[in-house]
């Protein structure tokens, strides 16, 4: 059982994509899993188990070595800041973050920032010498500017359609997002073989994908 590697998936939007490059790379997880209910899914051809879990919370099974191995967003990496390995860019889930604001916005004294990365949000307003109160909302964030909750927010944009159907505009990229192969640290010591091996048969098709 031990030689099982075990790997943490994200449910949502990442799942289909990462699904489609295992599958490239010869690994047979089911593509479909998430019309079902199941959350552990074990792939013994392949001596693995893939487990189901919500986007966020996949550095946090990797870190505690519950999964060997795990894919997740950049986004969700420098916000939860876990000790992991990054292991691979999977080109994947590609977006972007950005601070965000009405067209009319003027700069105040001590601004309210609604974001869904209070860490990431503070961070940077931090490197760029500005004081800010920021607000943590789990979705919808672009509500805020439109009700008067903040005077900006720091979200992700992809292809700029919300921004545009809410009459918002993107000021500042933060940083590029794409999805990460991440491993436990320990796990990549003791399973270093099959995780390697995995990462290598990823890479192969990362081209052929072209993500
Ligand atoms: N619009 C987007 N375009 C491309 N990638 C995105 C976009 N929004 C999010 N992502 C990427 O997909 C990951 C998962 O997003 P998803 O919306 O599936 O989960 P979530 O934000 O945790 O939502 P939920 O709260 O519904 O579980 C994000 O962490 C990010 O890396
Ligand atoms: O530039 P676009 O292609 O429009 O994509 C950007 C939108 O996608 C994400 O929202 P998501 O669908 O995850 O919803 P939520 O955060 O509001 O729950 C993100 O928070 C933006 O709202």
């Amino acid at each position: 059982m031990d030689d099982i590697l075990k790997v943490a998936m994200p449910k949502g939007r990442i799942y289909k994509q990462a699904a489609k490059l295992f599958h490239l790379a010869g690994l047979p997880i089911p593509e479909d899993l998430e019309e079902g209910r199941r959350l552990i899914i074990p792939v013994p051809e392949a001596r693995m188990e893939f487990i189901l879990a919500k986007p966020v919370d996949v550095p946090t099974y990797v870190e505690y070595g519950v999964a060997d191995i795990g894919v997740v967003g950049k986004d969700v990496l420098m916000e939860e800041n876990r000790n992991v390995y990054e292991l691979l860019d999977l080109g994947i889930a590609r977006c972007r973050m950005s601070v965000i604001g009405l067209p009319d916005w003027k700069q105040v004294i001590n601004p309210r920032v609604a974001t869904k990365y209070p860490n990431v949000a503070s961070q940077y307003f931090r490197e760029q010498g500005q004081q800010v109160e920021v607000i943590k909302l789990n979705g919808s964030i672009e509500l805020a500017p439109l009700i008067g909750l903040a005077d900006r927010i720091v979200d992700m944009v992809e292809t700029g359609q919300t921004l545009m159907e809410n009459g918002l505009v993107e000021q500042e990229e933060i940083f590029q997002i794409t999805s990460r192969l991440i491993a436990n640290r320990v796990s990549y010591r003791m399973k270093n073989e099959s995780i390697q091996r995995l990462c290598d048969m990823l890479q192969a098709v990362l081209p052929v994908a072209k993500v």
